[in-house]
């Protein structure tokens, strides 16, 4: 199953509940606007390179555009379509004011230089400069790209247009940068899951955690988590699973990756080392953090994962057949569009102060970014429980409806 085909399944699950009309599922459904670009660059050596770009608009009836650019060497129209539309209903379900979108490049940033990377950015922006804007389509970082894109991607627009900070999100605190975005997004994880376990009745100290990749979002839930009292027993990245099963030392980890190249965990040996997937189907594991890619948790390993709640930190990590096996289990899944809001939620607050030409402290970043999160949270577990339905299939469910009653209410 293709990665839009899946979202299309768990829209598809909220829309039967919601008795929706076959022509309103289908605009729903449909990106507005899907831009396919060619991004040339000249590498360092003197030779050119191409790669191909995307920015899919979803749907804007809530509000401008929204959502993150990834640059991966998998990225392709499909995936990105199906991104944008999770963020369609991930800014609906935390109930801010804008639609969704998504972007992306087809390459491995880690086989550029620094300069290479500003300016395939730079080239990207030549490209998309009139199809993104403050109150049409505003980017923000996803996989492979961080505050540093996002400041040339910036610089490159307003070449174009003017000073308009607000054009993107998740920029350096030094250049208009709200604080506490970097770290929202695995700071959301981390709430929405001390949250759920005091819904289950749980206590963290007895909560073993598992969580995949250890970049923006794996990194920050596993500091949150880990000051909350979690035990931390596995974490992974590209270089492979590192796991301890009385629980990792995460402050010493963190140091770790900000000593060494690329922030990886490769050469880190305080604990035992185990191939990459290893991660997924560790016995004794209570709360399992697909951190990274789409699509790890498919019909093919569903029967060997063994932890009774999940939290998607990525987008998309489960597909549906796995899903509802999973479900069938009773296994607890949070899924993508609640867990991990958090990153939208504070880039909607960069925004917002971009726009007034002011600054929040943390601490107010920190505090109305619980508030938000914990009010979906209740709002997402009440719909389960009245609808009887999977916590993924309930936050559709407000997702949806938020949708169509904005897209009724502006008319044709
Ligand atoms: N950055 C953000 O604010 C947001 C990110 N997300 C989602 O979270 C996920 C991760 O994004 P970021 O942390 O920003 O990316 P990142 O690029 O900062 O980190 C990705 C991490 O995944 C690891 N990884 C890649 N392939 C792996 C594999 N096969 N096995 C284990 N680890 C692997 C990488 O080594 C790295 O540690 C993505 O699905 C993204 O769409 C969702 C909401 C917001
Ligand atoms: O911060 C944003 O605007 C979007 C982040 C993102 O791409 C996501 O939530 O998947």
């Amino acid at each position: 199953m293709r990665a839009f085909e899946a979202v299309q399944y768990y829209f598809d699950q909220a829309a039967e509940i919601l008795e929706l009309p076959a022509a309103v599922r289908e605009t729903l459904l449909m990106a507005k606007r899907e831009v396919t670009v060619q991004v040339t660059i000249e590498r360092d050596n003197g030779e050119l390179a191409t790669f191909v770009g995307y920015r899919v608009q979803h749907n804007n009836s809530r509000g401008p555009m929204k959502g993150g650019l990834r640059y991966h060497h998998e990225v392709n129209l499909d995936e990105v379509r199906s991104l944008a539309s999770l963020m369609t209903w991930k800014t609906a379900v935390v109930d801010l004011p804008y639609g969704g979108a998504k972007g992306g490049i087809g390459v491995n940033p880690r086989e550029l230089s620094l300069r290479e990377k500003e300016r395939l950015t730079r080239a990207f922006v030549d490209q998309l400069r009139d199809v993104v804007g403050p109150d049409r389509d505003i980017p923000a970082p996803d996989m492979g790209t961080d505050f540093r894109v996002m400041s040339w991607f910036r610089h490159q627009w307003e070449k174009y247009h003017g000073f308009n900070p607000a054009v993107i999100t998740g920029k350096p605190v030094e250049e208009y940068g709200a604080k506490g975005r970097e770290e929202a997004t695995g700071r959301g994880v981390g709430i929405l899951t001390t949250k759920l376990i005091g819904r289950l009745g749980k206590k963290a100290e007895k909560c073993r955690v598992a969580i995949q990749g250890f970049g923006n979002v794996g990194s920050h839930a596993a500091k949150f988590l880990h000051d909350a009292q979690f035990p931390i027993v596995a974490v992974s990245d590209v270089t492979g699973t590192y796991y301890n099963p009385e629980g990792l030392n995460i402050p010493d980890i963190l140091r770790y990756i900000l000593e060494h190249p690329q922030g990886q965990l490769s050469g880190y040996s305080n604990c035992e080392h185990l191939p990459s997937d290893a991660l997924l189907e560790l016995e004794e594991v209570e709360i399992l953090i697909p951190a990274a890619l789409g699509g790890v948790i498919t019909a093919e390993n569903v029967d060997r994962i063994r932890a009774p709640i999940i939290i998607e930190g990525a987008n998309g990590p489960l597909f549906p057949l796995a899903d509802k096996l999973l479900h069938e289990r009773g296994v607890i899944v949070l899924p993508d569009i609640l867990a991990n809001a958090g990153g939208v939620t504070v880039s909607y607050f960069e925004w917002v102060q971009n726009r007034q030409h002011y600054r929040w402290s943390l601490d107010r970043v920190r505090r109305e970014l619980e508030h938000t999160l914990v009010d979906a949270f209740e709002h997402v577990w009440e719909t389960s429980q009245q609808h009887d339905v999977s916590l993924r299939t309930a936050a559709f469910i407000i997702a949806i409806r938020r949708v169509r009653r904005a897209w009724e209410l502006a008319g044709r």
